[in-house]
């Protein structure tokens, strides 16, 4: 697959507007986001109380759901418009996500976890291996992220605890250098010190690669290290219905 925008740059990286997405149920839930834009390279934190739709909300900027309305457009390629082994493929490539469920194998040692996007991106594992083999820069990810790589690197991630599953899920989605870092809450984990480390992290390897940063914590003070700070209420409706 090509890469998609002929100017990456100065290009729009997230253009939605009139999205509409319901999850099925009992008491449905459903979320209406009438217009979003996130320009190239911006950092964003996304804030809202518990239960309004901020991961659902990431879920459809990744692709992962698809809104049964509405236009959802992300480095000039509608993704409404893609199957989902294309849109698949198209996330692989193009986004770094780390989530709250990190979805390691856990059999799999560090390293193969830190790799795996590679196995199914090749653009993003042709810029991995730029200055040297892909596991070098994963351990390369993996040390400025706090891991101790030497004593880690083989063991299977079922034998790590969440901060430090939560920084593998992080080198995981930074390696190769996608042009989209979507991030639920991924400093839940971590102590203050670690937490702030993180995002220097994050943000000067977006800032490497000219990535956009879209991220969902609770901790609104983390506010002043983004470009800009986004309540969901201010793009999205969310609605319950009532059980009949
Ligand atoms: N997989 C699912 N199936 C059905 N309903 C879901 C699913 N995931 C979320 N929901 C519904 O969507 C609502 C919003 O959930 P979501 O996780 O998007 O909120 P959130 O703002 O990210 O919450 P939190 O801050 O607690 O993580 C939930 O209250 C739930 O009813």
């Amino acid at each position: 697959m090509q890469r998609p925008t002929p100017d990456p740059v100065n290009a729009d990286v997230v253009r939605m507007s009139g999205v509409h997405f319901r999850w099925p149920g009992a008491r449905p839930f459903s979320l209406t986001i009438d217009s979003f834009v996130l320009p190239a390279r911006q950092r964003v934190l996304l804030l809202g109380p518990s239960g309004t739709g901020k991961s659902t909300f990431l879920s459809l900027l990744c692709g992962i759901v698809a809104p049964s309305a509405g236009e959802l457009e992300v480095l000039g390629t509608d993704l409404t418009k893609l199957s989902n082994a294309v849109r698949d493929h198209f996330r692989a490539e193009h986004f770094g996500i780390i989530f709250q469920m990190f979805n390691l194998l856990p059999y799999g040692s560090i390293l193969d976890n830190v790799m795996l996007p590679l196995s199914f991106a090749r653009q993003r594992a042709a810029r991995a291996v730029r200055k040297g083999p892909a596991e070098d820069e994963a351990k390369r990810l993996l040390k400025s992220l706090g891991l101790d790589v030497a004593e880690l690197a083989h063991h299977s991630a079922a034998d790590l605890s969440v901060g430090q599953q939560q920084r593998v899920a992080a080198a995981r989605a930074l390696i190769g250098g996608p042009e989209l870092i979507v991030a639920d809450e991924p400093t839940s984990a971590l102590d203050r010190d670690r937490q702030l480390a993180f995002l220097d992290l994050l943000f000067a390897e977006a800032e490497a690669a000219g990535a956009c940063v879209i991220m969902v914590s609770h901790e609104e003070q983390l506010g002043a290290r983004f470009d800009r700070v986004v309540r969901l209420d201010e793009i999205a409706r969310a609605e319950r219905s009532v059980a009949a």
